[in-house]
């Protein structure tokens, strides 16, 4: 039981054509729900705090609770730095015991982008830390960022290569499609599996990062909307697709909006049903239980990383 990277879970996953879920985590109750269901599953997980969670939570705490998930749960967990937004940020989080982090420069040019990456990696490299960087624009909603469908752009195969040759790094998010929040594809949703597979090919082995692909759960959605909510055509990656994504090299699966929505749907009924409760614990407790079975469906049926602690 310990602070890991991801090398070894990597690898694994690689072989055993299955992903690992890399879930950003709050507070407590998110950190907790994941945990449970990691550890119902025995499987491995990544939690990862984004710059956004690093605001709203003060990063101290959401290390210790991560330090105290793994003392209790007895599981190997890697704690990530999500979409680090400089090179600052990334060598802090380093410093701070991080056992990876992502840099983000994919809205700089290539050059900039391969210059930035290689100085967190160089960085992060000396002191044991795994690097994930980022190939190619996902639209969506992105810590208060909203990248337009225009903007976002595919991740080009052969600039993936020499980005990761030139980089040196540990894994890389490509965009074949998917984007941040809940509102994915306005019609059939389609992924350029087409392209996935051109990637792999040329960078064999070579663990890939998939963001962007929460399901959007219509169970948590429909709860929202009946309690009071209001998130009309929300839509995200279907289950098979991700199946797909994790036997073409996809490794890490990146899924934060179904936490957000189990959370929402399960206070929202909280409160409608049980008007008089004031208790945060009272509706708190369900949303973490929303949680932990949302999860554990997801490392049982979609992820397929059950075990792969043992
Ligand atoms: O990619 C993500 C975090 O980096 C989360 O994606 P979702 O919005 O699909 O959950
Ligand atoms: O990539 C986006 C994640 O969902 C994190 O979002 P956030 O920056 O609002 O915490
Ligand atoms: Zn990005
Ligand atoms: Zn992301």
């Amino acid at each position: 039981m310990a602070l890991v990277t991801s090398t070894e879970m990597f690898k694994k996953a690689y072989a055993g054509q299955y992903a690992i879920g890399a879930f950003n985590v709050n507070n407590m109750e998110i950190i907790q729900g994941i945990v449970d269901a990691a550890k119902q599953e025995k499987s491995a997980i990544i939690l990862q705090v984004s710059a956004g969670a690093r605001k709203y939570a003060n990063p101290i705490y959401l290390r210790k609770l991560v330090e105290a998930a793994i003392e209790d749960s007895g599981l190997d967990i890697v704690l990530h730095l999500d979409h680090g937004d400089s090179v600052e940020m990334c060598k802090k989080c380093v410093d701070d015991g991080f056992t990876s982090v992502m840099i983000d420069a994919s809205h700089h040019s290539f050059e900039e982008n391969i210059r930035i990456t290689k100085e967190v990696v160089d960085y992060a490299h000396s002191k044991g830390v795994v690097v994930e960087a980022e190939l190619g624009r996902l639209a969506g909603v992105e810590d208060s960022v909203n990248v337009s469908k225009e903007d976002a752009s595919y991740t080009d195969p052969d600039q993936a290569v020499e980005f990761v040759q030139r980089t040196g790094i540990d894994s890389l998010a490509i965009a074949i499609g998917t984007s941040h929040g809940a509102y994915k594809f306005k019609g059939e949703p389609k992924l350029d599996f087409a392209r996935l597979e051109v990637i792999t090919n040329l960078l064999p082995n070579f663990p890939l990062v998939l963001h962007g692909a929460s399901t959007v759960l219509p169970e948590f959605v429909e709860l929202c909307n009946k309690y009071g909510g209001n998130i009309p055509g929300a839509q995200g990656v279907p289950e098979h697709m991700l199946r797909q994504a994790s036997k073409l090299g996809v490794c890490k699966i990146n899924i934060d909006t179904d936490l957000r929505l189990a959370m929402t749907a399960a206070i929202r009924r909280h409160l409608v049903e049980n008007p008089s409760d004031f208790d945060p614990r009272k509706y708190l407790g369900p949303a973490r239980d929303a949680i932990q079975g949302m999860v554990q469906h997801k490392i049982k049926n979609v992820l397929g990383s059950s075990n792969s602690m043992l």
